[in-house]
């Protein structure tokens, strides 16, 4: 099948979250095309987490659609298949990773083939040392969380999601508790699963998109082919990342813009001011 047969990948319809009094997404429709990489960004406490919550069906909404593919997986806001099926192919690798402390990584990364699509142990390691060895964690594998860094508990989160070869994989801001070096290995990972390295290349053709949200809008441009912005608990901008900046005119995706440019120019005053001063 041609890649332009099964775009879009996922599609969101008129979805609506509240808690209690709180209505935190409003009609909120959103699309993913196969391949792409989207990123979510807006203010804080708009709904980005709330909404990938939603995606991989986390969190119950108040009404709306979802559909994978070409089939509904929740129609008015009612899951239509169960969630845990729904949850092998969407995955969501979240901020802090959540790792399970008292096992080692390479039981981290088995577990969830063991447990979700009941792989024997056998195939299990093997799926979880070529994935490993593809996103350059091999070395860590009797390790325990405890005891690797940030960036190798990013990947191990990462493979962890990605052995069980989701269809679309959301990431909640699993670049923010690293530094920026870190977070562009971050990159190449994903840059690494992207040209599907992990697995067999006969399977190379799957569907394939990704989500991230982030707070971090220069890595959103360099990462994603498109960024859509929250506000109001919908998507109200939505453009392709080269031509975001450009294209915005919601006054709060305006104000966004202008106060990260604003920092950024801040931080070169500061930086130029403190070079000054270290030169007299
Ligand atoms: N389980 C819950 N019960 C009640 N309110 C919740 C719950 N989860 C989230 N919220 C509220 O929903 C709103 C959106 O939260 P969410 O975490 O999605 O925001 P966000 O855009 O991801 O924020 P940030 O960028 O700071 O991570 C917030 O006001 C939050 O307090």
């Amino acid at each position: 099948m041609a890649d332009s047969e099964i775009d879009p990948i996922l599609t969101v319809r008129g979805l609506d979250l509240r808690f209690n009094d709180t209505e935190v997404l409003r009609d909120l429709s959103l699309d993913l095309n196969n391949r792409e990489r989207l990123a979510v960004i807006g203010r804080s406490g708009v709904g980005k987490s709330c909404l990938l919550r939603c995606l991989a069906t986390l969190e119950q909404p108040s009404s709306g659609d979802m559909r994978l593919l070409d089939s509904y997986y929740c129609k008015g806001g009612l899951f239509t298949e169960p969630p845990h099926l729904i949850r092998q192919q969407i995955g969501l690798v979240f901020q802090h990773f959540n790792l399970f402390p008292n096992m080692t990584v390479l039981r981290n990364i088995t577990l969830p083939l063991e447990r979700v699509i009941k792989s024997s142990r056998s195939v299990a390691i093997k799926k979880a040392e070529r994935a490993a060895e593809a996103l350059g964690i091999s070395d860590i594998l009797n390790k325990y969380p405890n005891s690797i860094s940030g960036g190798q508990a990013q990947r191990v989160a990462l493979c962890r999601a990605l052995v069980l070869r989701p269809k679309v994989l959301l990431l909640d801001e699993v670049t923010s508790a690293v530094d920026p070096e870190t977070s562009l290995e971050m990159v190449k990972a994903i840059d690494d699963l992207w040209k599907f390295e992990i697995g067999d290349k006969s399977e190379g053709n799957e569907p394939f998109g990704l989500i991230v949200v982030t707070h971090d809008y220069s890595f959103a441009k360099s990462f994603a082919d498109r960024i859509a912005f929250l506000a109001g608990g919908k998507v109200v901008e939505d453009h392709q990342s080269d031509a975001f900046d450009r294209n915005i005119q919601h006054p709060h995706a305006i104000r966004y813009l202008n106060a990260i440019q604003s920092k950024a120019l801040r931080q070169r005053q500061s930086s130029t001011e403190k070079g000054s001063v270290s030169r007299i």
